[in-house]
């Protein structure tokens, strides 16, 4: 990365109320951006193409010691998250040995189902990566994973017999908050480019208040975009939270302590946060 700060920006709609808003002609000689899905993202973030950006939470873990997320950001969820479904031919109950479908566009959500199946149900089924194509996952699995704008579309055009959603599942064991992206910022970048990762840390939370103000906007760019109703996207957008505080924090790292004792990350790992609290808007 050059003398910007390289921004990611991930392609999903989930992320909106934080983005939507932020200003970016006002940043322009300082930062530069590129579009993509999380799975990429977490890519570009790794090998140092970008400094920051909405990732999966679970990428932090992975690299834990090389990144720090921005406070008070994230996309996180205390009971259902309505954008993450396992869609499935059979009840959760009966998927000991199943065959499942994984969207490749995820990192947090992939491994928070291996959680699900294998740590809460005590079930071993077996997995594979595929693209998001719903119809394609379940000829070839019992069951299918999709995250974001794709799982809201599946749901949408081709229901399956069962769909869960995985922030309730989590609910349901835990009691709760889940994270499912963090802001995350890459430590190189905190020392080399510290003033214009100040601006942009303030930018997005600026926008993150503009986004709870104007949700309707927001609503109406969502609907020419993807459709449906304004009920629903109000509804998906209630639904989400978008703050990083000491509950989301508390949720995540159980979330990595799980994943630890299955295996699927070596070390324990606590989050580090970045920059000021947002302050408090006294109304
Ligand atoms: C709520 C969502 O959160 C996301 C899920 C992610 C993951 O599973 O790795 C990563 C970033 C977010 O886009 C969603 O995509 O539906």
């Amino acid at each position: 990365m050059g003398e910007r700060l390289g921004i990611g920006i991930n392609a999903y709609s989930n992320v909106l109320p934080v983005t939507y808003f932020f200003r970016e002609q006002r940043l322009e000689s300082k930062v530069s951006f590129v579009e993509a899905v999380p799975a990429e993202l977490n890519r570009l973030l790794a090998e140092g193409s970008i400094d920051l950006g909405p990732v999966s939470a679970f990428t932090y873990a992975e690299h834990a010691g090389k990144y720090e997320t921005l406070n008070g950001l994230s996309v996180s969820a205390k009971g259902p998250v309505g954008s993450i479904f396992l869609f499935s031919k059979r009840p959760l109950a009966r998927l000991d040995g199943a065959r499942i479908a994984l969207t490749n566009t995820s990192a947090t959500s992939i491994n928070l189902l291996k959680i699900i199946l294998e740590k809460f149900e005590g079930f071993q089924p077996t997995y594979e990566m595929m693209s998001p194509r719903i119809s394609t996952m379940l000829e070839q699995a019992d069951a299918a994973l999709l995250i974001g704008d794709h799982a809201i579309h599946a749901k949408w055009n081709e229901p399956a017999p069962y769909i869960y959603d995985l922030g309730q599942l989590w609910y349901n064991h835990t009691g709760m908050w889940m994270t499912f992206a963090l802001w995350c910022v890459r430590k190189n970048a905190i020392e080399t480019k510290r003033s214009a990762l100040q601006e942009v840390h303030a930018e997005f939370l600026r926008a993150k208040q503009q986004g709870t103000e104007q949700i309707g906007e927001i609503i109406d760019f969502v609907l020419r975009k993807h459709g449906g109703t304004e009920r629903f996207w109000r509804q998906y957008f209630l639904g989400l939270g978008h703050d990083f505080g000491l509950e989301q924090k508390q949720g995540l790292e159980y979330y990595f302590q799980c994943a630890q004792e299955l295996g699927l990350i070596s070390h324990a790992t606590e989050v580090e946060v970045w920059g000021q609290a947002p302050k408090v808007k006294l109304t």
